[in-house]
């Protein structure tokens, strides 16, 4: 069922509207995490190819006075991000299929990331359009003899690092409004997923995106991502991936000064009260919260809290749709949930799992390699209970298909219990009482909550966390601030003298 490798393209990096070799000649395998199987390769960028790269995106920025792209006006580049969208759309199936040959993810969920991908080069191709409009707002001053505007601008040559959950998502979360912006990018996809990234690149070309506009250098973190983020010719990184490497994209740019936004780990956790009319419909977005991806969602609902009344008859429930899911080859129809991405990833939660096991928690479902299933990365969905809030288990983000479950008995509980975790980038309450309700939106401190519902996302809304999640909001017009800077611009509108010294005294 695996496709073979002449089904991959063969691509260089992707540098100034062209292909190139890396410097060093270096190539990294390919491996399709659900059948182990070497798949083609992709090009390791090293720190001459990053130089390469940020030299030709701040040439595009510049050419001409900026008058094709970061001084054009965005009705100009909203022409080149519909294109893009287009062709997004008319190769939806291919890209699907190396999406889920790369990742391991269930070919349903490429696909749907794939109108994603689409809808938000075309949500801010309209932002990009409409933002013409809305500049030099006048701002009103105490002074008549005064007039003030902001002036919003792109922040320059922004470098784009990325993670391999979501592949061509989480990077057009960040191509998208940073082109809208009139910024020029090097993107630099995960090492462990890189080729729907590459064939963006291959777009970029089809639909003749200016060259030097958007870069693409795949290789390794410390080799590619590392000279990125230090660079002195990039005016700011935006990086979603683990809250570790995280700080090393901050600690390299605070060297320079340079803006970051960052979109990290989470621990997130959805509250089940007991007053709900159908236990059924909360468990089904309990389990979309934490085995959608296989779990390997930044935000992932991985803490179910459960009012003690109903804790048996939920997770007796939860059990019994969990057994229910469809884990297979992702490439087979129906299937719900695919290989995790990565022999590491598959060890790390293996690993979590012995430790939950080890420290006294309950693996009451799942926890192994499903039986039917001998080669790829597979991990049944796991139900952890019996956990304490000393433990590993509730305190580390896993990033696979495993949740830990613990029972509450008091609204004040179930918030002490649901903030007490560093991170905070969603959470979610799932009551029938609209009161319960706005006072946990209110007291969950994280910047993404669901309400009876876990994990819904529109490009429309603000995305991001708090606390070591992260700061800056992607998505929305939020997401096209990450990537301006705001000018002061201020008139003196009046023929009189300022007056605040003395005029040399006349003779
Ligand atoms: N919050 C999220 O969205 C994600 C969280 N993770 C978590 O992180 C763990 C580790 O996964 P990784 O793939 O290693 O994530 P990572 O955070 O190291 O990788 C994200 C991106 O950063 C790059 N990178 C790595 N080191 C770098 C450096 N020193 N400077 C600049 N860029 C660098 C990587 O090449 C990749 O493009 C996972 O097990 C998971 O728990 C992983 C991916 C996404
Ligand atoms: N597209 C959906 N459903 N979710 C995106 C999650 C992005 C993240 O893990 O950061
Ligand atoms: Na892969």
């Amino acid at each position: 069922m695996a496709a073979a490798p002449r089904d991959v393209p063969r691509r260089g990096l992707f540098i100034g509207g062209g292909w190139r070799e890396p410097s060093l000649g270096r190539r990294l395998p390919v491996v399709n995490p659900a059948t182990e199987t070497t798949i083609g390769d992709v090009p390791a960028a090293t720190a001459e190819d990053v130089e390469l790269a940020v030299a030709a995106a701040r040439e595009a920025f510049r050419r001409d006075g900026g008058r094709h792209w970061s001084c054009a006006s965005g009705a100009v580049r909203a022409k080149f991000l519909r294109a893009i969208a287009a062709k997004i759309k008319e190769k939806k199936s291919d890209l699907a299929l190396l999406e889920t040959l790369d990742s391991g993810k269930p070919l349903d969920e490429a696909n749907a990331d794939m109108d994603d991908v689409a809808a938000c080069f075309e949500y801010y191709a309209d932002l990009a359009e409409a933002f013409d409009g809305k500049q030099r707002l006048p701002i009103s001053l105490p002074m008549e003899n005064f007039k003030s505007y902001a002036l919003k601008e792109p922040i320059g040559v922004v470098g784009l690092i990325t993670p391999w959950n979501y592949p061509l998502l989480m990077a057009t979360w960040k191509v998208a409004p940073a082109l809208a912006a009139g910024c020029t990018a090097v993107l630099k996809p995960s090492e462990l997923a890189s080729l729907t990234c590459l064939e963006l690149g291959a777009i970029c070309i089809e639909i003749g995106l200016p060259p030097g506009v958007l870069n693409i250098i795949t290789g390794l973190g410390p080799e590619a991502g590392a000279p990125l983020a230090s660079h002195p010719h990039v005016d700011k990184v935006a990086f979603t991936g683990s809250t570790e490497t995280g700080k090393r994209v901050m600690t390299a740019a605070a060297q320079m000064v340079k803006p970051v936004s960052l979109e990290l780990g989470g621990k997130s956790p959805l509250i089940v009260f007991d007053d709900i009319d159908n236990i059924d419909n909360a468990v089904e977005w309990a389990m979309f919260g934490i085995f959608a991806n296989g779990g390997q969602v930044c935000s992932a609902t991985s803490r179910i809290l459960v009012h003690e009344k109903i804790a048996k008859q939920f997770l007796d429930r939860l059990v019994a749709w969990a057994k229910h899911i469809k884990i297979s080859d992702p490439l087979e129809e129906g299937c719900r949930l695919g290989s995790v991405v990565s022999e590491g990833q598959y060890e790390k939660i293996k690993k979590f799992i012995s430790t939950a096991r080890n420290e006294g928690a309950t693996i009451l479902y799942g926890g192994a390699r499903p039986q039917h299933l001998r080669r790829g990365f597979f991990i049944e969905p796991t139900i952890i209970t019996d956990v304490s809030t000393s433990m590993q288990i509730w305190r580390e983000e896993v990033f696979g298909p495993v949740v830990c479950v613990k029972e509450f008995s008091t609204e004040s509980e179930a918030v002490e219990l649901a903030n007490d975790t560093h991170y905070g980038l969603a959470g979610g309450v799932i009551s029938n009482d609209p009161e319960i309700c706005e006072r946990l939106t209110k007291a969950i401190q994280a910047g993404i909550i669901w309400i009876n519902c876990s994990q819904p996302c529109f490009v429309q809304a603000p995305w991001g966390g708090n606390k070591r999640s992260g700061f800056g909001r992607e998505l929305g017009e939020w997401g096209l601030d990450n990537y301006m800077t705001v000018k002061q611009v201020t008139k003196y509108c009046s023929d009189e003298p300022w007056g605040w010294y003395q005029p040399p005294s006349k003779l």
